[in-house]
C-alpha cells in the first residue's frame, strides 16, 4: 500500500528571457525562420493597414479644385491696383458665362484652421475661403485653405493636413504629383463692388466654389471677384 500522504508541491519554475533578439540568436537557423515565418503572416495585415491609412488620408487631406479654363487664357501679373501684388488677367476675349475653375485648397473644419493654422500664420487668411453653412443646418462646412504648412501661397497647393499624422509627409512623397494650380488665387478685387467680372456659386456639401465670368471681359482686363462683406482688409496697401 502507498500511503496517501500529501504529496510536496512542485514548485513551477519559469525563465524570462530577454526580448530583443541577439545577432547571436538571429544565426540560429531555426530561430530566424520561425521570425521570418510570423513576419510573412503579419506582412498582409501591414499591408492592408497602410492601403486603408493612405486611402483615407488621401480622401481627407486631398488639395481640391481645378482649372475648367486652358492655361493660355489667363495672365498672372502686377495687379492694376496699387500694392495688391499679383493680380489675374484675361489673355483673350472671355464671355459672360466662361467658368473659369473651382476654388483650390485642402477642405480643413474651420475650428481646427480658426484655432491652429490661423494663429500660427495668420498671413494664411487672404486666400482661405470660407464655405458658407450646409444649408439648413448650424454646422460650419469648412475652409479650403490653398496655402502650404507655412501659409504662404504658390503657384501649386499640396495636400495634407496637421490633423491626420503623417499626412503632410504623405503628401510631399507619395501623393507629391496630386497638386493642384492655384491660378484661381490671384484674383484681387475691385476697388468698387460693381466692378466685378468674376462670381462665384458654391456647391456647399461637395466643398466646391465654381468661379466664372459674370459679365463679358475683353483681352488684356483685370479679373475682379467682389470678396464680401467678412472679408479682412485691415492689410490692404501694406
Ligand atoms: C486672394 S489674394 C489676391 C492675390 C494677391 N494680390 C496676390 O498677390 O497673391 C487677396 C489679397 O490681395 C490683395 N488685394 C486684393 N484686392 C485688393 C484691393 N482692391 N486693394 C488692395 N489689395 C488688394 C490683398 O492683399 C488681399 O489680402
Amino acid at each position: 500500500f502507498y500511503l496517501s500522504l500529501p504529496q510536496p508541491r512542485r514548485r513551477h519554475s519559469c525563465t524570462l528571457k530577454p526580448l530583443s533578439l541577439s545577432m547571436a540568436s538571429l544565426s540560429d537557423p531555426a530561430l530566424l525562420s520561425t521570425v521570418q515565418l510570423q513576419l510573412a503572416k503579419l506582412l498582409p495585415q501591414l499591408l492592408t493597414g497602410s492601403l486603408v491609412y493612405g486611402s483615407l488620408t488621401f480622401y481627407f487631406d486631398r488639395p481640391r479644385g481645378e482649372m475648367l479654363i486652358d492655361d493660355d487664357a489667363l495672365i498672372k501679373k502686377s495687379s492694376n491696383i496699387p500694392n495688391a501684388g499679383l493680380g489675374l488677367f484675361a489673355a483673350r476675349d472671355l464671355p459672360k458665362g466662361t467658368n473659369l475653375g473651382l476654388y483650390p485648397g485642402v477642405l480643413t473644419p474651420t475650428n481646427a484652421y480658426r484655432n491652429k493654422k490661423l494663429q500660427t500664420h495668420p498671413e494664411s487668411v487672404s486666400y482661405v475661403w470660407k464655405l458658407q453653412n450646409v444649408p439648413g443646418s448650424l454646422e460650419e462646412r469648412g475652409v479650403l485653405d490653398p496655402t502650404d504648412s507655412e501659409g504662404i501661397i504658390s503657384d501649386y497647393c499640396s495636400g495634407g493636413s496637421t490633423t491626420i499624422p503623417l499626412s503632410r509627409f504623405l503628401f510631399r512623397t507619395v501623393f507629391a504629383t496630386y497638386r493642384k494650380p492655384t491660378t484661381l488665387c490671384r484674383i484681387n478685387e475691385p476697388l468698387t463692388p460693381e466692378d466685378a467680372n468674376v462670381d462665384s456659386t458654391e456647391e456647399t456639401e461637395a466643398g466646391k466654389v465654381l468661379f466664372f465670368i459674370s459679365r463679358d471681359v475683353v483681352a488684356g482686363e483685370e479679373l475682379y471677384l467682389y470678396y464680401g462683406e467678412y472679408y479682412d482688409r485691415s492689410g490692404y496697401g501694406q
